[in-house]
């Protein structure tokens, strides 16, 4: 399949707001792309590469390929000749370089690559390696996009998505087989493979929580202490243990202490998933925060360089597969059971009531203890891997947004020389994202000093005062309300708001979307 196929598919897209016309769109690309008279293997790879592409990730590598690269292009193709494959291979190899003299290697096979595109093709390719054909919401209609071209229902396909952690083999499965209904239910859980975690919804208090799990209703819920650790999912299978990060990054050689755990536990076939902390010498789990300060000049993320420097115990909240039993579809209360039995001492603190001025109370002392707020859960509901699923709504005191960093102003007096002052935006669904405000609150000098150096790899645009980004830091920003504003295109603006942390175990189309922030507002 040519690129400039794929490059005429994203512009349609991106030309319109329209979900099911970009279904449309994409389901015709698929369809295209698995129609070829090749071999399946390449059927298979191209549809694995057009699906990666079309949602605007270039696969999970990083090319090295930096903004400066893509400045001056070499005069482009008239005729579009590039195939997606080439043009993956060429992306292999540039990210493959490495050692003395890479960066003149990587220059020079980069301007082969572009200049056998065309010129829309060139813009393509670089909105792809800048990240700004990036776009949240792109994943999911890709997912009903494969079901469309399919003929399978979207949910199935979404299921069998976060069983395999990627969409790009469900897809080739699917397109290419004689049964697709079929070929779908063969992607379930499957001890060794991580699958996308569980996510909550929130609630700004207890009350409110125990409503959103069905208003009246005396029935007990499950309310969980909230730790504000790493998430962790645990795959074991007799000796084999296998720890990943809540993207799915695999951190198992970093810990062998939860490793040591985790082979001690009395099931040889697990999947539990949980929060790894260091715990202090009174045995209570000690938050991120705390520690999360001193690694603020870190290199890599904040997680992984805390690994390295902390022992950490796993407090687990769920289970999703013991002794050879699936429990993904198994209401919350038999798996807690299945917990207890096979987790017993590591679990986190929890308490079942139908009582909200008893949780109430057990939330109080989750904070007097210093932990981060609870999450209540109801005991009907199955595991919801990927989703931000209605069965977990967390509450915590203080208010907090996952935004982006938009821009960045130049410091002044004792800031002078650093990136001070940054640029705040909420995710927009359908695209791009929506400012909120700006804040040069909270930040540490470490966090001065790391942030000026990572913007500045980042950098757009520089107008000698803003530094315009490329949208993919992730921040966590404490804020006391939000108010009406005219200055902000979403008008709505954060009232006090400061930096809690970086956060690297997020991506840009992870971030909290506008919709959530008018949520909280009440606005
Ligand atoms: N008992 C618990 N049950 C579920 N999640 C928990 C629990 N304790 C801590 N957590 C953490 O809370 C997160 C749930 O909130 P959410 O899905 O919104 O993720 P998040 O955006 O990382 O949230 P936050 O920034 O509030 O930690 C989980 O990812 C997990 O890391």
């Amino acid at each position: 399949m040519l690129l400039a196929e794929v490059a005429a598919t994203s512009d349609a897209v991106s030309a319109t707001r329209s979900r099911l016309a970009k279904r449309a769109a994409i389901a015709d690309l698929l369809r295209r792309a698995t129609a070829s008279d090749a071999a399946a293997a390449d059927r298979a790879a191209t549809t694995e590469i057009v699906v990666a592409y079309i949602a605007g990730a270039l696969r999970q590598r990083r090319t090295g390929l930096g903004w400066a690269a893509l400045r001056d292009l070499p005069p482009p193709a008239t005729d579009a000749t590039l195939t997606v494959r080439d043009v993956d291979a060429a992306f292999a190899e540039i990210a493959s370089l490495e050692g003395p003299g890479s960066a003149q290697a990587r220059s020079t096979a980069a301007t082969a690559l572009f200049g056998a595109a065309t010129e829309r093709e060139q813009v393509f390719l670089r909105g792809l390696v800048a990240g700004e054909l990036r776009q949240g919401a792109l994943d999911s209609v890709v997912v009903d996009a494969v079901g469309e071209a399919a003929g399978v229902p979207a949910d199935a396909v979404r299921r069998a998505v976060m069983m395999r952690g990627a969409t790009g083999p469900v897809a080739s499965a699917v397109l290419l087989a004689d049964d697709p209904a079929a070929t779908l239910a063969t992607f379930t859980l499957q001890v060794g493979r991580p699958v996308r975690p569980m996510l909550a919804q929130s609630a700004p208090d207890i009350a409110t929580a125990f409503e959103k799990l069905g208003s009246g209703d005396p029935a007990e819920r499950c309310v969980d202490v909230k730790l504000d650790g790493i998430r962790i999912q645990v795959h074991r299978l007799g000796d084999e243990v296998r720890v990943v990060t809540r993207s799915l990054d695999d951190i198992t050689e970093r810990v062998p202490e939860i490793v040591e755990v985790v082979r001690s536990l009395p099931s040889d076939r697990l999947v539990l998933d949980g929060e790894a902390l260091a715990v202090g010498p009174d045995g209570v789990p000690r938050p991120f925060q705390e520690t999360a300060a001193r690694s603020a000049t870190r290199e890599a993320a904040p997680e992984v360089e805390l690994v390295a420097q902390l022992r950490l115990s796993p407090f687990f909240f769920d289970v999703l597969h013991a002794g050879g039993r699936d429990l993904i579809d198994a209401p919350l209360r038999e798996r807690l059971a299945v917990l207890d039995e096979v987790a017993a001492s590591h679990t986190v603190r929890r308490l079942l009531t139908a009582d909200p001025d008893a949780a109430a109370e057990f939330f109080a002392g989750a904070l007097r203890e210093g932990q981060e707020g609870v999450v209540v859960k109801s005991l009907d509901a199955p595991y919801a891997a990927g989703r931000r699923g209605a069965g977990w709504i967390k509450v915590k005191p203080r208010q907090t947004l996952d935004l982006v960093v938009l821009a960045v102003e130049r410091g002044s007096g004792r800031r002078q020389g650093w990136l001070s002052n940054i640029h705040l935006g909420a995710r927009d669904p359908e695209g791009g994202f929506v400012m909120l405000g700006k804040t040069f609150k909270g930040m540490t000098d470490e966090m001065l000093e790391w942030q000026t150096a990572r913007f500045t790899e980042l950098a757009t645009d520089d107008d000698g005062w803003v530094v315009t980004v490329r949208p993919e830091q992730v921040v966590e920003i404490a804020f006391d309300g939000l108010q009406r504003s005219t200055r902000y295109p979403g008008g709505l603006a954060l009232r006090f708001a400061r930096v809690l942390r970086y956060r690297d175990d997020k991506s840009a189309a992870e971030a909290d979307t506008i919709e959530a922030v008018q949520a909280l507002s009440g606005l």
